[in-house]
C-alpha cells in the first residue's frame, strides 16, 4: 500500500484530483469509479477546477457509483443520484448515458444487481476511488461473516443509519436497505484510491491497514490489492 499523510484536506483533495486529471490524460476513455459521502466532496470540487481551467476532461470517460440507497427516488435530495449531479455532474462534461449509479429504485432489485455487474465486466475499473465507513465499510458493503462479491441489495448497520442521519430529517428517514457493488468490483479496479479525513476515522484506518485481514473490517481486504493509494489527513493518520 502507498499511504501518504497530508498535513490539510486542502491538499489531500489536490492530490486526489491531480490522479484524476493524470488518469484521465493518459486514458481519456477510463473507467472511473466513484463514491459520495462528505470525504470526496472536496475532491470533486478540485475536479470541478480543473475542469473549469481545462485541465481534464470527462468526455470520453465513464463512472460508475459504488452504491445508492434502496427506495429512495432518484430526484430525492438525500439519494446518491442527486449527490453526484450536485457535487460533481453537472458541472462537468461527462455524458450523462455514461455516469452509472446502481438503480435503488428498480421494481426488481436483483436484476438490477445483475446488469449492473453485467456493465462492470464490460468495462473494467481503472480506478476505484473509495471512502471508509466508521466501521470499516467500502461502497456498502459492511461487517460481516462472510462478503457478496458482486453487487447486491445489503441490510444497513443501525451504526451506518445514524452516521448518515446527518443528511436526513430524523433517523427514521434513513433508509434501511442499500444497493452497493461488491467487494470482488471494488478488488478489480487496477487502481484503488482510498480517501479518509478526520479523527474519528483514525482507529478504522489503523485497522483496515494494519490490522488482520477479515470480512469484520470490509475495507481490511484492501492490504490484498496490489495498487492501492491511501490519502489520509493528517487526523485520520494520526495512529498509525
Ligand atoms: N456508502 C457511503 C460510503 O461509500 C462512504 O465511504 C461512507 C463514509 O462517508 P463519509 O465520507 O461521509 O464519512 O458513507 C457512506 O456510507
Amino acid at each position: 500500500m502507498n499511504i501518504k499523510q497530508f498535513d490539510s484536506t486542502g491538499e489531500l483533495d489536490l492530490y486526489a484530483a491531480r490522479i484524476f486529471a493524470d488518469m484521465l490524460a493518459s486514458k481519456p476513455h477510463a473507467v472511473l469509479g466513484l463514491a459520495t459521502g462528505s470525504t470526496p466532496i472536496g475532491i470533486y470540487e478540485k475536479i470541478i477546477d480543473m475542469h473549469r481551467n481545462a485541465e481534464l476532461s470527462f468526455q470520453s470517460a465513464t463512472t460508475f457509483n459504488l452504491d445508492e440507497y434502496v427506495g429512495l427516488p432518484r430526484d430525492s435530495s438525500q439519494s446518491y443520484a442527486a449527490f453526484m449531479e450536485e457535487r460533481l455532474f453537472s458541472h462537468i462534461d461527462l455524458p450523462p448515458e455514461r455516469a452509472h449509479i446502481p438503480h435503488g429504485m428498480a421494481d426488481d432489485l436483483t436484476d438490477a444487481c445483475i446488469q449492473y455487474d453485467q456493465l462492470l465486466a464490460q468495462q473494467p475499473l481503472d480506478l476505484q476511488l473509495l471512502g471508509i465507513g466508521h466501521n470499516g465499510h467500502i461502497g456498502f458493503n459492511e461487517p460481516a461473516h462472510a462478503l457478496q462479491g458482486g453487487t447486491h441489495i445489503v441490510e444497513l448497520k443501525s451504526e451506518t443509519r445514524e452516521a448518515n442521519a446527518r443528511f436526513f430529517e430524523t433517523l427514521d428517514d434513513v433508509p434501511t436497505q442499500a444497493i452497493t457493488m461488491g467487494i470482488g468490483s471494488i478488488l478489480k479496479a487496477r487502481t484503488i484510491l482510498l480517501a479518509v479525513k478526520g479523527k474519528e476515522k483514525a482507529e478504522i484506518v489503523k485497522q483496515a491497514l494494519t490490522g488482520p485481514i477479515t470480512t469484520e473490517c470490509p475495507a481490511s481486504l484492501l492490504q490484498t490489492h496490489a495498487n492501492v493509494i491511501v490519502l489520509l489527513d493528517r487526523e485520520a493518520g494520526r495512529l498509525l
